[in-house]
């Protein structure tokens, strides 16, 4: 589950004192297995959001708990754990720039002690649904803004984490990858992860419908 409680949040100023929220009053609960869109233009708050969700931050007011978590009190060392239960699909990708493609969609499994056969066949069948298949030994800085994207992605998913945030996913794919990303997020979501995606585009939520949540100026507008 994923409660947001009254949640502000504002980012520092350079000199390090509160700026003014970004986010206000946000308040909502996504139960356990939902499919959730968070909608809204540039500068709404989303990725705000999305950080929240995978406590990257705290929230400056209010309380966030996910996956049991209250993220807001949690102890420092509490964080970690949570953090690996969560896949996360950077805006900007955040690939490891010195590895392969295979090794970066590996990484989680390897940190999280999986045997190297499941490893093996796990990451083999999402580089293949993703289109990476020929591709393994590349780095990032070798492949398309599609294809990294693509590999944010599957390693998002490759550890079939409970809670699943996406960021524009699918902002550097064309039509067909995009609808074959939605349909890995759907599916991951069918197997019982709960799947955030934030974008702006109104063509996704068409694709399919599910709730949506939408933000303006940091408050949300929007719950249907
Ligand atoms: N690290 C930061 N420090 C200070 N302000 C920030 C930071 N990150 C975001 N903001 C501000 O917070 C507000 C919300 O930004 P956010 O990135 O959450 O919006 P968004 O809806 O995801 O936008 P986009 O669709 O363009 O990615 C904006 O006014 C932005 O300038």
């Amino acid at each position: 589950m994923v409660r947001f409680s009254r949640v502000a949040l504002a980012y520092p100023d350079p000199r390090g004192r509160p700026g003014q929220p970004v986010l206000r009053d946000l308040s909502f609960t996504l139960g356990d297995g939902s499919f959730t869109w968070l909608l809204g233009p540039s500068g709404a708050g989303k990725t705000s959001v999305l950080r929240l969700m995978h406590a990257a931050l705290r929230p400056t007011e209010g309380e966030v708990e996910i996956l049991g978590v209250r993220v807001s009190r949690a102890r420092r060392a509490n964080l970690p754990p949570l953090r690996r239960r969560i896949g996360v699909v950077h805006q900007e990708f955040r690939l490891l720039a010195h590895l392969s493609a295979w090794d970066n969609v590996a990484l989680p499994l390897r940190l999280a002690g999986t045997a190297e056969s499941t490893i093996r066949s796990d990451v083999a069948d999402l580089l293949d649904w993703i289109g990476l298949t020929g591709k393994e030994e590349r780095r990032p800085e070798e492949l398309s803004g599609g294809e990294q994207q693509r590999l944010t992605i599957a390693r998002a998913v490759v550890t079939r984490p409970a809670l699943l945030v996406a960021d524009e996913p699918t902002s550097e794919l064309d039509a067909l990858q995009a609808r074959r990303t939605i349909a890995l997020l759907v599916e991951m979501n069918r197997l019982g992860t709960t799947v955030v995606v934030a974008t702006h585009s109104e063509d996704l939520p068409a694709r399919h419908p599910a709730r949506m949540l939408t933000l303006a100026g940091g408050r949300m507008v929007a719950d249907g």
